[in-house]
């Protein structure tokens, strides 16, 4: 089998800056322990999101010049709008600044306060959105899903005795929609098969429920059905990507993953009437219904980057990366989350450091740690991720405590994947002289993103 590289080549480079140890050291504790409060320019390698930090292509940058800036019916929007009805499929479209935009005014209309929003595992701003509008979140995903070291091809899969429970016990009526994810972020970016979407379809149609999916990362699940479920081994991701959006009433998208651009999201339907509801509520939150708070050359740039998105050999590099550095962690028995998902390797925290209990922070320590040996940066997906319960007050105690290495597409090179992998060997190497966090401070909404801690 022959070498296989990447179906472009770099025409602009951004220079990165090696810091010390001792610049980390005090950088780190200006941050309170926590990766995103660190300054770009203190870090080396970043891998704490996929969201927003992909290279734009050189098509991508000219369509920046074809912006067509007019408040109202900007050339832009309907372009953007007939490539998504191209490619993902659905009827009416709804640009929105980014993910979370979407994701506020779908849960504003689609549900009722009191209803249930049955989902593939939780995703941090899906499920807060949700419970603004008075949602309540109940995971549905198989249970391998909460385990890292099973094998299971489709972990992101719903369990259908799950779902169809919920459904008996509180009513139909009392269920807004099932919010389905492909790929699934905090399972570890694991994928939806096409038979299970198609039989939560027929499920929810025998009980008259809707499925909106989040489409995010839903070019890597493809990929995922192409090359592992039995009859799509000859389909190209782009009729895989549309079948299995057929099967859903709709989607929300963070453009800034799959569709390689540094901001934009969407939000599509093929209900007239929900789509009037949300065209109106995007001109109370976002702006009006052909910018969503986007400006037309991001809307441009981001129709150029669904069409790039979904060709077979761009999408089977990017996903190659991200293996090449699981196997090299694998090698050295480096516990991670499996299989290897679409656009990270999740480190399997609870395993790299069985000493620290979750209550002092083993995830975030290790995005700690990592930061501090390389300046390498990376995303706590554990207990801080989790928060609290709404009812209780107490931390969610998530089974998964992981640190997520995100590898944007088209950015770094087989050497800083080598890089990392090495930084990864060092703090495990040094594991059993590692203590834990305590929080000392801790925000009233999704508090990972600026809580601050300090060493036990
Ligand atoms: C499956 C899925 N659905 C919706 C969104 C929201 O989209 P947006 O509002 O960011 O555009 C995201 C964003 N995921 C980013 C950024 C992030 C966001 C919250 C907490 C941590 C990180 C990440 O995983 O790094 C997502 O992954």
């Amino acid at each position: 089998r022959r070498s296989w590289a990447e179906p472009w080549k770099i025409k602009m480079v951004e220079p990165l800056r090696v810091t010390t140890r001792e610049e980390r050291e005090r950088a780190l504790a200006e941050a309170g322990y926590n990766t995103f409060l660190l300054r770009s320019e203190d870090v080396y390698i970043d891998l704490l999101t996929d969201s927003g930090t992909n290279a734009m292509s050189d098509r991508q940058w000219a369509a920046i010049m074809l912006g067509d800036e007019a408040y109202a019916g900007s050339r832009n929007f309907y372009r953007l709008e007939a490539t998504i009805q191209q490619y993902y499929g659905y009827r009416y479209v709804v640009p929105t600044h980014q993910g979370r935009g979407a994701e506020h005014l779908i849960s504003r209309a689609a549900i009722r306060p009191g209803q249930y929003v049955p989902g593939n595992m939780y995703f941090t701003t899906t499920r807060l959105h949700q419970e603004l509008a008075g949602g309540i979140f109940v995971d549905v995903i198989i249970d391998e899903a909460h385990d890292p070291q099973s094998l299971h091809p489709f972990k992101g899969n719903v369990d259908l005795d799950k779902l169809e429970a919920l459904i008996r016990r509180e009513g139909a009526q009392n269920i807004a929609y099932v919010s389905l994810a492909g790929t699934v972020n905090m399972a570890g970016g694991q994928p939806v098969s096409m038979a299970n979407v198609r039989a939560v379809r027929s499920l929810c149609d025998r009980y008259g429920v809707r499925i909106f999916l989040d489409a995010t990362r839903m070019i890597e699940n493809a990929f995922f059905i192409q090359e592992r479920e039995e009859g799509y081994a000859n389909r190209s991701i782009a009729e895989i990507l549309k079948e299995f959006c057929s099967y859903t009433d709709g989607a929300w998208m963070s453009a800034k993953k799959d569709a390689l651009v540094n901001i934009g999201g969407w939000l599509a339907v093929n209900d007239a009437e929900l789509f009037d509801e949300l065209r109106n509520l995007v001109v109370v939150y976002e702006g009006l219904h052909t910018y969503g708070g986007l400006a037309g050359r991001d809307m441009e740039a981001m129709a150029v980057g669904i069409e790039e998105s979904v060709q077979d050999d761009y999408i089977r590099a990017r996903i190659g990366q991200v293996r090449y550095l699981g196997e090299l962690l694998t090698d050295w028995d480096i516990p991670i989350v499996q299989p290897v998902g679409g656009h990270a390797i999740f480190l399997d925290a609870r395993r790299f450091y069985p000493h620290i209990p979750q209550r002092e922070f083993p995830a975030q320590t290790l995005a700690a740690e990592l930061y501090l040996d390389s300046g390498i940066r990376s995303m706590e997906r554990g207990i801080a991720s989790a928060g609290r319960d709404p009812k209780t007050g107490d931390h969610y105690y998530p089974k998964l405590e992981l640190t997520r290495l995100t590898i944007p597409r088209r950015v770094y090179t087989q050497a800083h994947m080598d890089v990392v992998a090495e930084a990864v060997k060092a703090v495990y190497d040094a594991r059993a002289q590692t203590r834990g966090l305590r929080m000392v401070y801790e925000p009233k909404y999704l508090r990972f993103f600026q809580a601050r801690f300090e060493r036990l």
